[in-house]
């Protein structure tokens, strides 16, 4: 059902943005061409699958204004004024499309899977996110890792990785691993790298290839890392099955 509008039609002017459906059942984002007056017509222009389509609307039912996300999108959802899901879902895409595959809401990172290894990961990184508090810098795997870090000098941190089958949990567990990994202060490399190496020894345990998944977990995972004065000490591993039959 299509919500009645707040604003009627000729009171949209050229170049502004909104939300409309033109009978697709979900929201489009446009952009108004012009009002025309005698046959109180709005044309919207809205860029589908890269192609520009114009559309034509004779009532105002169901559209809503749009915010101004630019061209990166905007890096904490919190910030929007413009909340709805549609709005939500506009944003990541905007970034992902500029491969920014990470975005903050508050802080929880959403994370767009982008099944391609980009370069930031690296030593780089970890040091540039290293003692930061979350927020300050561009959303990322590491800032949450360097939260998690920093918190352990008042209390124990968990960090919750959710999503669905593919959706990326398996390789955010390991890159957040890899930055604890990376700024643990051990002078010995032998436990980091003994946990470093047990994911793909348990996931040839555990894992298998399903059709949205070429290396599915079959399990759920709880990690529990343990630490003495900032140093690695040992990992204990949980696995729990549920209903992973696909
Ligand atoms: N940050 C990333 N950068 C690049 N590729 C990624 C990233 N995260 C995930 N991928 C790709 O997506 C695939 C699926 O990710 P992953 O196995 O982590 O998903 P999952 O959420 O753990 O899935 P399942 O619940 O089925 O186990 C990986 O094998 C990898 O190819």
């Amino acid at each position: 059902m299509t919500t009645p509008a707040a604003f009627a039609l000729s009171e949209l002017n050229k170049g502004e943005l909104i939300w409309f459906d033109p009978g697709v059942g979900h929201a489009l984002p446009g952009e108004v061409l012009e009002y025309h007056k005698p046959a109180q017509v709005l044309t919207v222009q809205a860029v589908i699958a890269g192609k520009p389509q114009i559309f034509s609307l004779t009532s105002a039912n169901g559209l809503k204004r749009r915010q101004d996300l630019g061209q990166n999108g905007i890096d904490d959802m919190i910030q929007l004024t413009d909340l709805n899901e549609a709005s939500l879902l506009w944003n990541l895409k905007i970034r992902y499309e500029k491969e920014l595959i990470y975005t903050y809401t508050g802080s929880i990172l959403v994370a767009v899977n982008p099944y391609k290894m980009y370069d930031m990961y690296g030593l780089d990184m970890v040091k540039k996110y290293e003692g930061q508090i979350l927020g300050t810098l561009p959303p990322h795997l590491f800032a949450i890792g360097s939260a998690a870090y920093s918190g352990l000098s008042k209390c124990n941190q968990a960090v919750v990785i959710s999503g669905e089958s593919g959706s990326g949990k398996t390789e955010s567990t390991k890159l957040v691993m890899q930055y604890l990994a990376a700024v643990n202060k051990s002078p010995s490399n032998l436990i980091t790298e003994q946990i470093l190496e047990a994911s793909p020894l348990l996931e040839s345990f555990g894992n298998a290839k399903t059709v949205r998944n070429d290396n599915s977990s079959r399990f759920g995972k709880y990690l529990e890392v343990y630490f003495k004065e900032y140093v690695f000490r040992c990992i204990s591993i949980f696995f729990f099955f549920f209903s992973f039959i696909h």
